[in-house]
């Protein structure tokens, strides 16, 4: 991509609680689940005063809360129970597997899924476990702090709480697009799922804590669990290495040479993980890894391994939460190996099945052109697959031509009366700049969905008065560079038609104040 010194030097020259109590809630027949109210005048005043070993907050002062925990662990194991299965593999198959089992693929080479015993879910209604998840929002009760495992039950029932790796990571904010809903697309419920404000600024931490937990669990053990791996086009890789370094894991990532941005490079160099770089694209290094992590004791963490999607489809389900357990028309997710569509897919749907909510929104997965396989493959009327060879994108991470959860997101768009749309560089570019422009400061993946939702808007698919949410999967912070180029109209063919340059002044009053006059009118004028 072209660099803009000019602009980057002008930019660095521009550069001159309360008390928590604790209580539990108990529901039939099953162990207390703790969590913490912030309302000091609630009835546990009275039993904190009069307990003797208390000598601040919740518990005594010695205690972690990962020991808090520990001591509210259930005496009966639960009766909530997951396994993998073959992917969409019906009633019939009797083929699964545990999942202390390190395996990838089914019998036949296909994909795996993670299955819960639903009738065991299925004995408590939407209420009760709508009321459950929404009593741990926003608390610090191990695990529960987390919007991730603030929904164990549904994601990894067995594993111990000890177990688990965590940074409090999920319950992201769900923006209101005021401004950008009303000036850019006549709309007034436009919502953007935060995802990339996160431990490392990508969904993949929403993946990441499930599943380096669970490889927490095996080498606990004694499992053939040396370290973790990955091929990434950089969130992966990060997500993956600061998880591992905070369980003392090792880790190994694969990245395409000069094919990610260096705030992504950075990430995994930081936190200690082995960090290969390899000339060819993300395609040849997931190949790599497959072959790697089939010899070596080193786990795959890419989403070809479903324990991941059990930790995304949690933003579907945080989704539904944030708006009172009422269901948006539209989910709008940018896509690229496609791991994430189907993990909403499967969020979404377990809160209908278990009867959380009525129905599931129509998802729209969103892929740039120059990496476009599902898009293609949807024209052809899901007739004729075909990988493709990736090109250069400013949206980098989806920069993939040979997802390995195709299956998945044809499975997850079918069902889901879902669409696929498509953003060239100019489109997904002036996307972004038009929403950072309205106060957000989003990245190019972003601006693929946000693309995806221009098109359908304008073709009339997605009504006015539609509630839509646009799912931002990257912080816009690691992808500065592709900012600056665009904001300093350096970018070939590219007519950057939003970008706001700085404006270079001598250090002088009367030249900053023609500048400054000049500006005032051109703004009055409009
Ligand atoms: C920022 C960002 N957005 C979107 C995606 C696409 O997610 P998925 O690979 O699950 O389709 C990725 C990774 O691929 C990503 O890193
Ligand atoms: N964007 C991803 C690509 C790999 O996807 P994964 O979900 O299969 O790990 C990345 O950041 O590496």
């Amino acid at each position: 991509m072209a660099s803009s010194c000019s602009l980057f030097n002008s930019l660095s020259s521009l550069n001159h609680k309360p008390h928590n109590h604790h209580h539990q809630i108990t529901h039939g027949p099953f162990p207390s689940i703790s969590c913490t109210s912030n309302n000091n005048h609630n009835n546990n005043n009275a039993a904190i005063q009069s307990s003797p070993s208390v000598t601040k907050h919740r518990r005594a002062a010695d205690e972690n809360i990962r020991e808090e925990a520990r001591r509210h662990r259930p005496s009966s194991p639960t009766t909530f129970s997951s396994k993998y299965v073959p992917f969409n593999s019906g009633l019939a198959s009797t083929e699964s597997y545990s999942l202390d089992e390190i395996v990838y693929r089914s019998r036949s080479g296909g994909l795996l899924d993670v299955q819960h015993d639903m009738e065991a879910l299925m004995k408590f209604d939407g209420a009760y476990w709508r009321d459950l998840f929404d009593s741990r929002v926003g608390r610090t009760t191990w695990p529960y702090g987390s919007g991730v495992w603030s929904k164990k039950e549904w994601v990894l029932p067995e594993i111990d709480s000890d177990d688990i790796v965590s940074a409090f990571e999920g319950n992201s904010n769900l923006f209101w697009a005021e401004r950008f809903g009303k000036q850019f697309l006549g709309m007034n419920d436009l919502w953007v799922k935060h995802c990339g404000i996160s431990h490392t600024g990508s969904f993949k931490d929403l993946g990441m804590t499930v599943l380096v937990s669970q490889v927490n669990r095996l080498r606990k053990m004694n499992r053939p669990v040396f370290g973790v791996g990955c091929a990434s086009t950089g969130d992966t890789s990060a997500a993956l290495s600061a998880y591992c370094a905070s369980a003392g894991i090792p880790s190994i990532v694969f990245l395409p040479a000069n094919k990610i941005s260096i705030a992504q490079l950075v990430q995994p160099i930081a936190n200690g993980a082995f960090v290969l770089s390899i000339d060819t694209d993300f395609d040849g290094c997931m190949k790599l890894i497959r072959e790697v992590t089939s010899e070596l004791p080193i786990y795959l963490a890419n989403s070809l391994n479903s324990l991941r999607l059990e930790g995304q489809k949690t933003a579907a389900i945080e989704i539904l939460q944030q708006f009172d357990w009422e269901v948006p028309d539209w989910v709008i997710v940018p896509g690229g190996n496609l791991g994430n569509i189907y993990a909403f897919y499967k969020g979404f749907k377990m809160c209908q099945e278990l009867g959380l909510v009525s129905k599931i929104p129509r998802l729209v997965c969103a892929q740039a052109a120059n990496a476009n396989p599902l898009y293609l493959y949807y024209k052809s009327g899901w007739k004729d697959f075909k990988a493709v060879r990736a090109n250069t994108t400013f949206a980098s991470a989806i920069q993939i031509g040979d997802p390995v959860s195709i299956d998945r997101a044809v499975y997850a768009l079918k069902n889901s009366n879902g669409i696929v749309e498509e953003a060239t560089e100019e489109e997904l570019m002036d996307a972004m700049a038009q929403a950072d422009s309205t106060g957000m400061f989003i990245c190019p993946h972003t601006g693929v969905a946000l693309t995806a939702l221009i098109k359908l808007r304008n073709s009339g698919v997605i009504g006015p008065m539609d509630r839509a949410v646009v799912v931002s999967t990257a912080h816009g912070l690691k992808f500065t560079q592709s900012k600056i180029d665009y904001h300093s109209k350096t970018i070939a063919d590219m007519a950057c038609r939003f970008a706001n340059p700085p404006v270079q002044v001598e250090a002088d009053f009367g030249k900053v104040m023609d500048v400054l006059k000049k500006y005032l009118k051109h703004k009055a004028l409009k």
